[in-house]
This record gives C-alpha cells, sequence and structure tokens, in this order.
C-alpha cells in the first residue's frame, strides 16, 4: 500500500454522506425486513431490538466470551474498536460488524434451532424464481452461433452488470433497478483481462464472488464458459463463509443457482452441466474462507489466502464491496492508478464491479470530469456506472 495521507479512510459520521445512510438508515431497514420476513420468537425480537439500538445510538460492544469467532474479531480490531460509535469507526468495519450482529441475533452462530437459517434466504429466493431470471437464462440461447469472442464479451458484461443484482442497495437505492442505467465503463481494460486467460489457458482463474442469485448466475456461466473453451484449466470461486452484506453468496446460494440452471432448457442447461461436471471432476472448486466475511481490506489478508491468490493467473474480485477492500476503502483521488492502489497484491487481479460507493480509483481526469459535470457526486454511488480493472505485479 503506498503511503496515503491523501486518501483518507471512510468513515460514516458525516450526517448527508452516503456511509452515514447506510448506518442510519440501511441497516434499520435491513433490520425490518429481516423481522419481517420470519416467525422469530420474543428472544430474537428481543436481540434485534438491542441491536436496532446499538447501531444508531449506542457504541461497538465485545463479543460473548463463548462466540467462536471472537478471537478472530479481536484478531480484527474489535478490542480496539469496543466503547466507540459505530459512527467513528472505520464503515467498512462497521458494516461487517452489523451483518455479524444480526446474525447472532436471529440465532444463526446459536446451539438453537435456528442455527445456519440464513435471515435473507427468502430475498435471494424470490430473486433466483423472479421472471426476469427466466429471461436471462432464456437469452442465452442467442448466445451458441457467435463467435466465441462475441460469447466471451457477453458473459463477461453479464457477469459485470448482474453486480447491480444487490439486495442491500435496492433497499436504499428505490427504483434503482428500474431506471434506465447509462450503462457507461467508467473504466474498460476488458483487452488486458482477456490477453491473461488465451484460449490455450492452462492456469487458475479465481472468482471472488459477491451477489448470489442474478449476480451469481452470470458469474457461474462466465467459468462455465472459461473452462469449457480452456482459457481456464481451473477455476476456483470464493463465498462467503456465512450471510453477509443481505445478498452475498453462500456455498447454499451456489447449489441453487447450479439448480436452477441445471433445471432450465436450452443453452442454460448447457452451461448447469458444464459446471456440474467441472465441480465433479475437480475443475471448479468452491472456497469459503474466514477473511471473505472481515472487516478490513485485503493488504491485511492471511498468509494462506495471499498464497493462493499468488499461484493464480488470475483473480477476479466481483462488486463494490470486494472493490473497496482490494483497493482500500478511502478517499482516493480518483485518477489515483489502480495498479498503484492494489500494489500489495501478489498476482494479477481484476475488478468487475458496478459504482455503489464513493471509492474509485484508476479514471483518466477527463473522465473524471466529464463524470462530475454531469452528475455531481452521484455517479459515484448510483450503480449506474461499471468498470474493468486489470493490474499485474511489476516484476
Ligand atoms: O458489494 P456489492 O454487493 O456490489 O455492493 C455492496 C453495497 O451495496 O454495500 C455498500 C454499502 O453498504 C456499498 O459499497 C455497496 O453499495
Amino acid at each position: 500500500m503506498p503511503d496515503t495521507p491523501f486518501a483518507p479512510v471512510i468513515l460514516g459520521n458525516e450526517p448527508g454522506s452516503f456511509p452515514h445512510s447506510v448506518l442510519a438508515e440501511r441497516h434499520p431497514a435491513i433490520i425490518r425486513q429481516v423481522r419481517d420476513a420470519f416467525p422469530y420468537g420474543p428472544g430474537q425480537h428481543r436481540a434485534l431490538d438491542e441491536l436496532l439500538e446499538s447501531c444508531t445510538e449506542g457504541t461497538v460492544e465485545p463479543l460473548p466470551a463463548h462466540a467462536p469467532d471472537r478471537d478472530l474479531w479481536d484478531a480484527w480490531g474489535l478490542t480496539a474498536h469496543v466503547g466507540r460509535s459505530w459512527y467513528d469507526v472505520p464503515w467498512l468495519w462497521s458494516e461487517s460488524w452489523f451483518y455479524r450482529r444480526l446474525l447472532d441475533a436471529v440465532g444463526f452462530f446459536g446451539p438453537g434451532a435456528w442455527r445456519g437459517i440464513d435471515p435473507f434466504r427468502p430475498f435471494k429466493h424470490a430473486e433466483l424464481d423472479a421472471p426476469e431470471t427466466d429471461a436471462e437464462l432464456a437469452a442465452l440461447d442467442d448466445l451458441p452461433g457467435l463467435p466465441e469472442e462475441e460469447r466471451a464479451r457477453a458473459l463477461l458484461h453479464g457477469s459485470l452488470w448482474g453486480n447491480r443484482a444487490d439486495l442491500g442497495f435496492r433497499l436504499s437505492a428505490e427504483g434503482a433497478e428500474d431506471r434506465d442505467p447509462a450503462r457507461a465503463l467508467v473504466a474498460d481494460e476488458s483487452d488486458t483481462l482477456w490477453s491473461l486467460l488465451p484460449p490455450t489457458g492452462a492456469g487458475t482463474l479465481v472468482l471472488v464472488a459477491d451477489n448470489a442469485g442474478r449476480e451469481l448466475v452470470p458469474d457461474l456461466l462466465l467459468l462455465a464458459h472459461l473452462l469449457a473453451e480452456g482459457r481456464a484449466a481451473r477455476a476456483v470461486l470464493h463465498v462467503k463463509p456465512y450471510p453477509y452484506y443481505v445478498s452475498d453468496a453462500t456455498t447454499a446460494d451456489v447449489v441453487d443457482a447450479l439448480r436452477r440452471l441445471r433445471a432450465a432448457s436450452g443453452a442454460a442447461a448447457e452451461y448447469g452441466r458444464v459446471l456440474w461436471s467441472a465441480l465433479a471432476d475437480g475443475r471448479l472448486t468452491v472456497r469459503v474462507h474466514p477473511f471473505s466475511c472481515a472487516p478490513l481490506p485485503y493488504p491485511d489478508m492471511p498468509d494462506d489466502l495471499r498464497a493462493e491468490f499468488a499461484a493464480a493467473t488470475l483473480t477476479v474480485f466481483k462488486g463494490d464491496l470486494n472493490y473497496r477492500r482490494l483497493v482500500g476503502d478511502r478517499l482516493w483521488p480518483p485518477t489515483t492508478p489502480f495498479a498503484e492502489a492494489t500494489g500489495y497484491f501478489p498476482g494479477p487481479v481484476a475488478a468487475l464491479r458496478t459504482l455503489k460507493s464513493d471509492v474509485v480509483t484508476g479514471l483518466s481526469a477527463a473522465t473524471e470530469a466529464a463524470l462530475a459535470a454531469a452528475e455531481g457526486r452521484r455517479w459515484r454511488t448510483s450503480g449506474t456506472h461499471a468498470l474493468i480493472q486489470v493490474a499485474r505485479p511489476v516484476t
């Protein structure tokens, strides 16, 4: 990481700012939605009330002594943040802490009957079962007649724009899904990305997934294409070890998406078969790593994860949160080179992301000026712009 006095870490304590609205409005809305979606008992309702008070007006509290991941959280900064307002610790940290505490409140980590029940499951299922998903799968039938490069490009863009399908985002950006997106790429380094994945590829592609449902399905389609066309010999899909940021994909969501593909007809079903057999013979692996839900940026990743990324031909980070963690959740000057912000990364790395927070790097001065003139700051958080960025370690 470069020295960054010019790129302050983002906090949530500025009223009127996007991070503040997430803490003050989005998190309470998520508590409401989860509470409405499940027939929870009095203990869970009480715990949700307490969480609501803590996250809006209270301070960070320690985890109970019996929490299985207490040491992990202490190492991730909990001890240092206890007693401070949720608004005054790094925003990235507060958000992760919110999801960890929400799971506690509903008994996800407890010994009782609610252990392991994903509080976001109804929302994820509704999306996977939506008619829009049917339409997206049916559209795949247009692909088989196209040249490989065009199919690859279409699937890359499907995966990129699939990142708009973010349920947490939609809770606070009312109507964002319906707005006609400018569909503008503020940075497009896809030529470099394809040069790292030639049709003779013998290497491993790592995809660090973001949302389930209508983002994960196109991510899987992209992986199926890369494996079937020999652009990658193996692929590793990193998903979250537990429910996170409402719609982030877990292993259960991968299973649901694969079953959805397999139950479809036409080209979608064929992609499903490719993936199913790649899982069976080990060319495709699903991984969960505790650090995927850590409240920290990737420069702080543990050695085993660093080694895994170092060995990959390319690691692709999907989505806004992963981008924030990859470059650091800081107010970078937008013209800071992406390669500089990711200079610590141990191998070739790419980001596929729609812009849903203030963090951005790698823009040309002309692009930044045009966006600011047209939209003020809105382009940073509206989810209507996207980027494809790639960096390779200097050898
Ligand atoms: O990672 P994703 O799903 O693309 O987006 C996550 C997100 O909705 O959550 C954060 C605010 O809570 C923002 O970074 C972003 O808008």
